[in-house]
This record gives C-alpha cells, sequence and structure tokens, in this order.
C-alpha cells in the first residue's frame, strides 16, 4: 500500500488527477470505477478543468460508480447518478451510455447486482478505482462487518452512515436507509485502488485502515491486502498515523526512484 500525506485536500485531488490523467494517457478506452459524497468533488472538478483547458478527452472512457440508494431514482436530486451526471458527466465528453450506476430503482434488486457485476467483467474490469471512506471506515457501502469478498448486493446502511448523508437531504425527506453497493471483493478486483481521504473526521478510519489489523470491522483495512492500492490524505485525516514520517519518507525516495528511471 502507497501511503501519501498531503498538505490539504486541494492536494490530494491533484494527486488522484494526475493518477486518472496517467491512467488515461496510457489507456484512453480506461475503465474507471468512481465514488461519491464531498471528498471526490474536487478531484472531480480538475478532470473537468482538465478537459475544458488541456483538452483531454474521456470519449472512450467507461466508468462504474460504488453505490446508489435503494428506492431513489436516476434523477432525484439525491440520487449518485443525479449527483455524477451534476459533479462530473454532464462536464466532460464521456459517453452516457458508457456511465453505469447501480439502478436504485430495480424491480428486482438481486438481478440488478448481478447484471452490474457481468456489466463491470464485460467491460474487462476496472483499471482505476477511486474510494472514498466513511468515518467508520465504509468503503462505497460496505459498512463495518461487510464480507471481504463480498460482491455487488443490497446494503443496510448503519445509523452513522445515514446522520453522516442525512446533510444532503432537506428535513422530513426520504432518505433510503438500503443501498446497492459493489462489494469488497468487486472493488479488490480493480487492478489500482485510489483511497482519498480528508478532514479529521477520518483519522480514525485511517488508523485502523492503514494501521489496524485487516478486519470486516474496518472494510477499508482491505487495501492492505491490494497489490497496487494507493492511500491519498490530508494532514488532518493522517493525525493519528503512528508511522506517518516513515510514509512520508518512503513517498519522497519513490519520487526519487520514478525521476531516475524516467531519466535514464
Ligand atoms: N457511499 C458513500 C461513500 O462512497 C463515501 O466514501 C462516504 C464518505 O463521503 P464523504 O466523502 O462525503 O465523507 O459517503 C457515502 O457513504
Amino acid at each position: 500500500m502507497r501511503v501519501v500525506i498531503v498538505g490539504s485536500a486541494h492536494d490530494a485531488a491533484a494527486y488522484g488527477c494526475d493518477l486518472f490523467l496517467g491512467q488515461l494517457h496510457d489507456k484512453p478506452t480506461s475503465v474507471f470505477g468512481l465514488a461519491t459524497g464531498s471528498t471526490p468533488l474536487a478531484l472531480y472538478q480538475a478532470l473537468i478543468d482538465a478537459h475544458r483547458n488541456q483538452g483531454i478527452s474521456f470519449a472512450q472512457v467507461t466508468t462504474f460508480n460504488l453505490d446508489e440508494y435503494v428506492g431513489l431514482a436516476g434523477d432525484h436530486s439525491q440520487s449518485y447518478r443525479h449527483f455524477m451526471q451534476r459533479n462530473l458527466f454532464d462536464c466532460i465528453d464521456v459517453a452516457p451510455e458508457n456511465t453505469h450506476v447501480p439502478n436504485g430503482m430495480a424491480e428486482n434488486a438481486e438481478l440488478a447486482c448481478a447484471e452490474y457485476e457481468a456489466q463491470i467483467m464485460n467491460a474487462g474490469g476496472i483499471d482505476l478505482q477511486l474510494l472514498g471512506v466513511g468515518r467508520n471506515g465504509h468503503i462505497g457501502f460496505n459498512e463495518p462487518s461487510s464480507s471481504l469478498v463480498s460482491r455487488t448486493r443490497v446494503k443496510t446502511l448503519t445509523e452513522g452512515t445515514i446522520a453522516d448523508n442525512a446533510r444532503f437531504f432537506a428535513d422530513g425527506e426520504y432518505q433510503p436507509s438500503l443501498s446497492l453497493t459493489m462489494g469488497i471483493g468487486t472493488i479488490m478486483d480493480a487492478r489500482r485502488v485510489l483511497l482519498i481521504a480528508t478532514g479529521d473526521s477520518k483519522a480514525d478510519a485511517m488508523r485502523a485502515a492503514i494501521e489496524g489489523p485487516v478486519s470486516a470491522a474496518c472494510p477499508a483495512s482491505i487495501l492492505q491486502m491490494h497489490a497496487d492500492a494507493i492511500v491519498v490524505m490530508d494532514e488532518a485525516a493522517a493525525a493519528k498515523l503512528r508511522n506517518a514520517e516513515f510514509y512520508r519518507f518512503v513517498e519522497t525516495q519513490r519520487i526519487k526512484l520514478a525521476a531516475k528511471s524516467s531519466a535514464a
């Protein structure tokens, strides 16, 4: 696991944007796994800026989102489909038919989940999966106690997650308590995983994920078992890491090595 500590949320977004653009340069038909929530917004804006100001094209890209609320149609202002259209897809040249979000209105949710898995497989798998993290260490909507080998399925949200996400819903507005989410096994199948965490509310989750045991009690800890996982966080989210200085040293050495090999 590459652990990268940067100065701010903006720096974390810039680091993530570089990884996305590097992947896109190497493979214009890249398959990207995408996340929602407030953390990815700055990264998505950086991708939009790259499209608008550098002419970066996403026309051959395919995307799969981590999750969607059960019971919200794609045009509902609080659905994750609507979030993605508003915050990324409507602002770049990705082909609408190449963007995929689990169907929160599916008559048969189990079948919809199986179809989602098949779509990911038919696309050739995910090249780069973006993750945020919940304050309890959840990834996607895989809450603590989720099987570490789970696939896309319906999951019940914890009270804490519902409370954390209530800020996006008006008083009295229906807020779902169920979701369709890629499983932890689905996420781990991605060839590379990038988790971004910012703010002090994520410090406990990051310490558990990076320095704790691999455990369903902290789903993000599974990234310790991924061959190419990168965790980028700001100082606030890194505040409780015991070995922060070592991670900083390792990253500076990695950058030097990369510079040397590119100069060779
Ligand atoms: N399903 C999403 C997760 O994918 C996201 O990582 C988490 C944290 O969101 P934020 O980035 O707003 O803290 O919120 C929700 O639970």
